[in-house]
């Protein structure tokens, strides 16, 4: 496609915002014309985000008087229950614009779930017949043909990445999944949070949410459906004190039979062609700084002493891979533009 599209991003302000501007602005097929924000609306993007100043890129305004129709797509940064309302307004208001969400609004097919898991009932539950979960490397025909775009949590995406093949091959018993998990401090948005103050974030890991984060639901969704069984996930996630970056590690234990080869197989040969998914060689840490900046995730596996188990790592960054780049990869998968386009982002190092 040689072509520019037409593009709105909502909650520009934000953190995820931040990176898909970053990113979006040099892709040959975006044009973004439109990028909202709430208090920050009325600014020009330099004046919020300095390291953007230089690059053409039109003010900051409130979503009030948009002509959706005009739009091809509508990238979504807005909190979740914010970004419900205003797609379910789009989808009424028009047929034109694809939308591409990274909150959590339509990520979670069962409407009782979702409200079980973020505590509102959703403004328009029908919306989940036009959405596809875009967990772009596993469901890539329903990211094409689907409306609306749901990308994955950012610990869901390193989550599935490492574990959606190992549970399809049956080589791991998913009613046994415990999963440990880590995020710099970007992963909690840029809204004013205590627990993200230097002061108290800083020389300080700690755990949050623990028997209780909403990514669980994500999990228990989508391993479920590959395995064809009702699981409950065991699923602890830790604030870490630096800006990007996530890593997960999966405690596993292994169906009778089967070893650590068997998963390294099964991981190697699903990602052999994959562009953004790096399985590394055996004994190879995978690390939050080796993909920092990039689209890539990171996974290995190994042996735990312990017989029958196994440790699979992923890491990403969770800025990139765990939201705007991978809303960017799915925005390539659905207008059928090369997938790797504007994501060939070298990671920086140090
Ligand atoms: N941060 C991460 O690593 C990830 C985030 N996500 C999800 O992506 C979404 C965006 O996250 P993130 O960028 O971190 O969030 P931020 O808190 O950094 O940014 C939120 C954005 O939404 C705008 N906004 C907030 N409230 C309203 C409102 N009531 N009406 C209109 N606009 C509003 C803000 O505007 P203003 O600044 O002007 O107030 C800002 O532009 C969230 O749903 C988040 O859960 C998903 C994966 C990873
Ligand atoms: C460190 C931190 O706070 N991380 C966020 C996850 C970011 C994300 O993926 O958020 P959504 O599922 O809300 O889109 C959290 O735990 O809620």
């Amino acid at each position: 496609m040689s072509q520019k599209l037409n593009a709105a991003l909502l909650g520009a302000s934000g953190y995820t915002g931040a990176d898909l501007m970053r990113l979006g602005v040099r892709h040959p097929n975006i044009d973004f014309t439109v990028l909202t924000a709430n208090t920050h609306a009325g600014k020009p993007v330099e004046e919020v985000f300095p390291h953007l100043g230089g690059v053409d890129l039109p003010q900051l305004q409130r979503a009030d008087d948009i002509n959706w129709s005009e739009l091809d797509v509508v990238f979504c940064g807005l909190p979740h229950a914010t970004s419900q309302q205003i797609v379910s307004e789009i989808v009424k208001s028009t047929d034109r614009p694809k939308i591409v969400d990274m909150s959590a609004d339509f990520r979670l097919r069962d409407p009782a779930q979702y409200k079980a898991w973020y505590g509102n009932d959703h403004v328009d539950p029908q919306l989940q017949d036009i959405a596809a979960y875009g967990l772009t490397e596993h469901n890539r025909d329903a990211i094409r043909s689907k409306r609306i775009i749901a990308c994955p949590g950012c610990y869901p995406t390193a989550t599935l990445i490492a574990l959606l093949p190992l549970a399809k091959a049956s080589l791991i018993n998913v009613e046994a999944l415990i999963i440990d998990a880590k995020s710099g401090v970007t992963g909690a948005g840029r809204g004013l949070k205590q627990n993200t103050l230097a002061a108290e974030a800083g020389e300080s890991l700690s755990p949050y949410a623990v028997g209780a984060h909403r990514h669980t639901a994500e999990l228990e969704q989508e391993i479920g459906a590959v395995s064809g069984k009702e699981i409950k996930v065991n699923f602890t996630p830790h604030l870490i004190p630096m800006s990007r970056g996530e890593l997960i590690t999966a405690h596993l234990e292994l169906e009778s039979g089967k070893s650590v080869n068997d998963l390294r197989a099964v991981l190697e040969s699903n990602y052999q062609d994959e562009p953004f998914v790096r399985v590394l060689s055996e004994g190879k840490m995978p690390s939050t700084g080796m993909v920092r900046g990039s689209n890539t995730c990171v996974i290995n596996v190994f042996e735990d002493r312990i017989p029958g188990r196994a440790i699979v790592i992923a890491a990403l960054d969770n800025l990139v891979k765990g939201s705007a780049g991978q809303a960017l990869q799915n925005f390539n998968v659905a207008f059928g533009i090369e997938e790797t386009t504007g994501l060939s982002q070298i990671p920086m190092f140090p």
